[in-house]
């Protein structure tokens, strides 16, 4: 039997996957040696990105000519205010990131490529291309919450950021996000599934980054 396209998509990025999984700002949220100030800088920036991917779904179900894939899509855009973004609000509050704060915070050049390069994936390669490109998002961040599981960190946030993505609610949710992927390469010409891969493997690129990008607290200069 041919492999899912996810497995093939899965095989091609397995070493940037790897590195995610070994980079030290993984390891330092496990045994709870990351310093607060890049856990706080990681959350700043990831609010933007999470705003944005929330955003991206809703552009995804407009451009969607399938009724059901649309709905699809702005259902994974309530459950990500719903569930990821709930869990975030509450760790503004617990870690004093004000309002205020966020607004004069600098939007980091890693997330602001990362943000660029999804919307440009579903303008310039359609449909198949631009869902490509939220997969990694999911499902790297599952394969790190399983790999964490038997995890302790001693520092609550980091602990209640690792649960996040062993909750039920995201194994569902990535299983749902990965069918509808393969059903679209199903679905594509050849051009348009090379247009998924390449989209897939430079989301893949992007979260390698966005971790050293909190880890070197990164800024324009
Ligand atoms: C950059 C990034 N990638 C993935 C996730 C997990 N949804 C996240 N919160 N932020």
């Amino acid at each position: 039997m041919m492999a899912e396209f996810t497995d093939q998509l899965q095989a091609a990025t397995s070493s940037l996957w790897q590195k995610s999984q070994d980079h030290p700002f993984v390891k330092e949220l496990a045994s709870g040696e990351l310093p607060l100030k890049k856990f706080r800088f990681y959350l700043l920036q990831d609010r933007y990105y999470l705003d944005e991917f929330t955003k991206f779904h809703q552009l995804i179900a407009a451009t969607a000519e399938d009724q059901q894939i649309a709905d699809f899509v702005r259902a994974r855009a309530q459950d990500l205010r719903d569930t990821e973004i709930k869990v975030r609000e509450q760790f503004f509050q617990e870690l004093a990131i004000t309002s205020e704060e966020v607004l004069k915070t600098p939007i980091a050049p890693t997330a602001y490529a990362y943000v660029n390069h999804l919307y440009q994936s579903l303008a310039r390669d359609g449909l198949g291309a631009g869902v490509a490109a939220i997969v990694p998002c999911y499902w790297l961040y599952q394969e790190i919450g399983k790999s964490l599981a038997d995890t302790d960190s001693p520092v609550t946030y980091y602990q209640e950021w690792i649960d996040t993505y062993e909750d039920d609610w995201y194994q569902v949710n990535v299983a749902k996000v990965l069918a509808l992927t393969n059903q679209l390469a199903d679905q594509a010409t050849e051009d348009e599934r090379q247009g998924m891969r390449d989209a897939f493997i430079r989301s893949s690129y992007y979260e390698l980054q966005f971790w050293q990008m909190a880890y070197e607290e990164e800024g324009w200069n």
